[in-house]
């Protein structure tokens, strides 16, 4: 039995009975072996048909409609829309914080729909959750704030202290133990958070706008220790986030929702590269360096008898992911300059605009540029003099 199956099978033990369910046995190689062919395969998050409706006094609100996806083992997959769009509603459907009105969330097989409470209980260890404000408790200690959710198990004391020193340990807290929440910074508060989410090994981390609260600096080291955590405990890292340069940082996948419906879903790199739906081009907009300010002012719309033409050369991250010669627009106009470039590399995928001039006499040759013809564009023209 691998050792997914038997987690399975423990799962299922605790839906069907009251009773809490004893802790599945220690996995042998062979075990591991199979997991790893069966963990290849199957999704680990899936929707399938998901809908949520409120009910409330001003009437209905549809938060999510006939959701289906699923999310693979390992993976950081982030969940972006504007305000409203229902993406808590989404994320707290995988715990079961929220109970879809139709369709079923699975995790490893598991219908969570269908847990009773111990199940609920044993489904939750498997799933660390991770909060903007942290939630941690301003009485206690922060190994205290980490330890709690382990003495509701009863485990004995000294290997309460062992977890806990090494997770504070493994989120770079080690000097922090007896300090309080009030005592510590935006991004040290976060990290115990982080600990506490991590005392029951789980499989799942689900990050509620977890770097919403912090500053730029801050944000990128709870990015980089959200990353050492996916690589070295594997686990998948669901997301939900307004920030979308923590997507382009740090996801693999994401998914737009809008009006609680899936408007796009695919890589990073691809969706951000070349985003489809109006609800992502608006989502992406802060992202986009516009034309510079003393550029747009000096543009002609129409080409004088001497001067330069200014392009735009979009990169959507598939075209040139090598790198991009400039060898054969350079023997079409030897005279071309680099005036701007929002140049950005995602998932090692070249992804941006960059602006050139080239003088207007060489405009007729630009059907030969090596640059598919939908990724160039003329933004206008400015005088030799300017
Ligand atoms: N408990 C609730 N009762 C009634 N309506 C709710 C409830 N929770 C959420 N909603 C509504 O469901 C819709 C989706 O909400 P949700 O919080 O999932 O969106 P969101 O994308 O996370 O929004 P935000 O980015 O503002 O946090 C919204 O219209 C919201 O007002």
């Amino acid at each position: 039995m691998s050792v997914m199956e038997m987690n399975l099978a423990w799962l299922r033990q605790a839906a069907a009975t009251d009773r809490a369910p004893r802790e599945p046995a220690a996995p042998s190689r062979a075990d591991l072996q199979a997991d790893a062919q069966l963990a290849d395969t199957a999704p680990h998050i899936v929707f399938s048909g998901v809908g949520k409706t409120y009910s409330g006094r001003a009437g209905q609100t549809h938060a999510l409609r006939d959701i289906s996806f699923g999310i693979e083992r390992g993976r950081i997959f982030g969940i972006i829309g504007r305000s409203g769009a229902g993406k808590s509603t989404l994320l707290r459907a995988i715990n079961m914080l929220e109970q879809p009105s139709t369709g079923h969330v699975t995790v490893d097989g598991i219908d969570v729909g269908q847990l009773n409470e111990n199940g609920l209980v044993t489904l939750r260890r498997k799933i660390g959750m991770i909060f903007q404000h942290f939630n941690l408790m301003s009485a206690k200690t922060v190994r205290d704030n980490v330890a709690l959710p382990l003495r509701v198990t009863r485990r004995p004391t000294h290997d309460i202290r062992q977890r806990v020193d090494a997770l504070l340990e493994l989120v770079g807290l080690s000097g922090k133990a007896d300090a309080y929440p009030a005592m510590l910074s935006g991004g040290q508060k976060q990290r115990v958070g982080i600990a506490r989410a991590l005392v029951h090994d789980p499989e799942i981390l689900l990050c509620d706008e977890a770097t919403s609260a912090l500053d730029p600096e801050t944000t990128q080291s709870i990015l980089a220790l959200l990353r050492d955590i996916n690589q070295s405990l594997g686990l998948t890292i669901v997301l939900i986030t307004h920030d979308m340069s923590v997507i382009r940082d740090i996801c693999d996948e994401v998914l737009v929702l809008d009006g609680g419906e899936i408007v796009e879903q695919g890589e990073v790199w691809r969706v951000f590269g070349n985003p489809q739906a109006d609800a992502t081009r608006a989502l992406l907009r802060p992202l986009r360096r516009e034309l510079p300010d003393d550029l747009a002012r000096i543009l002609q719309p129409t080409p004088p008898a001497q001067g330069r033409a200014v392009l735009s050369v979009h990169f959507s991250g598939s075209a040139h992911p090598d790198g991009i010669s400039l060898q054969n627009l350079l023997a079409i106009a030897p005279d071309t300059r680099l005036l701007h470039s929002s140049l950005e590399r995602i998932q090692g995928h070249a992804q941006g605009d960059v602006l050139l001039s080239i003088p207007v006499a060489h405009l007729a040759a630009l059907h030969h540029a090596p640059f598919p013809p939908d990724t160039l564009k003329i933004l206008g023209y400015v005088h030799e003099h300017a």
